[in-house]
């Protein structure tokens, strides 16, 4: 079951408000289960961390001004389903549906990561739209807190982003909000550009972000 909610005052993403139309991103958070979908995306929503959070896959949408022009996101927060724990898995709506993908794993579950890779594969190889250009996604490597239970180290992280033409940030959705900020802003900077120069994909500009995107200080709201 999907269930569609506004984390702000009911708006729909059709409208435009002053002179310029609204830009409209479908973002689909992905990843394998429990590495912290439903807190990055919460995290982005309310700049909070409530803790636990149902396993309703949901859609939200949030308008906010970005760079001086409206933004309306609908961010689908899926769940993994129970039998393709470990196989790579975005259904063929998700792949309609989305502009860019955010595809999570945990620093401290090696699975995740396994997972993760196996999906980034997977969405590399899909065409979309019949289209050959690639979708644009953000790897996040979450739980950085965690930092005495982390399995997989920034490197590899930063490597499967560097070999698969996709951004990454390593964050805690648990405790800063700047992490979830710049990892949705990050992917809208791709969908736009994706639009506007038919080219799919994370581009030099992101990879040099790439480069530095491991938050290493803890930082305040
Ligand atoms: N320490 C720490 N815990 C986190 C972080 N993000 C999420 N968690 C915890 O990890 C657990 C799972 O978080 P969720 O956001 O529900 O993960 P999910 O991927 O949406 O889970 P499912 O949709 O059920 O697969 C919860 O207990 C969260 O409190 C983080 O950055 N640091």
């Amino acid at each position: 079951m999907v269930v569609q909610l506004s984390s702000g005052p009911p708006q729909t993403c059709r409208m435009s408000e002053g002179s310029q139309p609204k830009v409209e991103a479908n973002i689909v958070v992905l990843g394998a289960e429990k590495v912290g979908k439903s807190a990055l995306t919460v995290r982005f929503l309310t700049r909070r961390f409530i803790g636990e959070y149902g396993d309703i896959e949901s859609i939200y949408t949030h308008n906010v001004r970005v760079g001086g022009r409206d933004v309306c996101f609908s961010i689908w927060d899926s769940v993994c389903p129970q039998a393709s724990k470990l196989q790579a898995w975005v259904s063929e709506k998700q792949l309609r549906w989305a502009d860019g993908f955010v595809l999570v794993y945990s620093i401290c579950d090696r699975s995740s990561f396994h997972q993760a890779r196996q999906q980034l594969q997977h969405l590399r190889q899909v065409k979309r739209r019949g289209s050959t250009e690639k979708v644009p996604v953000i790897l996040v490597g979450n739980k950085r807190d965690l930092q005495h239970q982390r399995v997989v180290s920034s490197e590899e992280g930063r490597l499967l982003a560097l070999s698969t033409d996709t951004g990454f940030f390593e964050i805690s959705a648990a405790e800063t909000y700047h992490g979830a900020l710049v990892v949705f802003h990050e992917l809208l900077d791709m969908v736009r550009d994706s639009r506007s120069t038919g080219r799919k994909g994370v581009g030099l500009r992101g990879i040099v972000r790439s480069m530095s995107a491991v938050f290493g200080r803890r930082r305040t709201e």
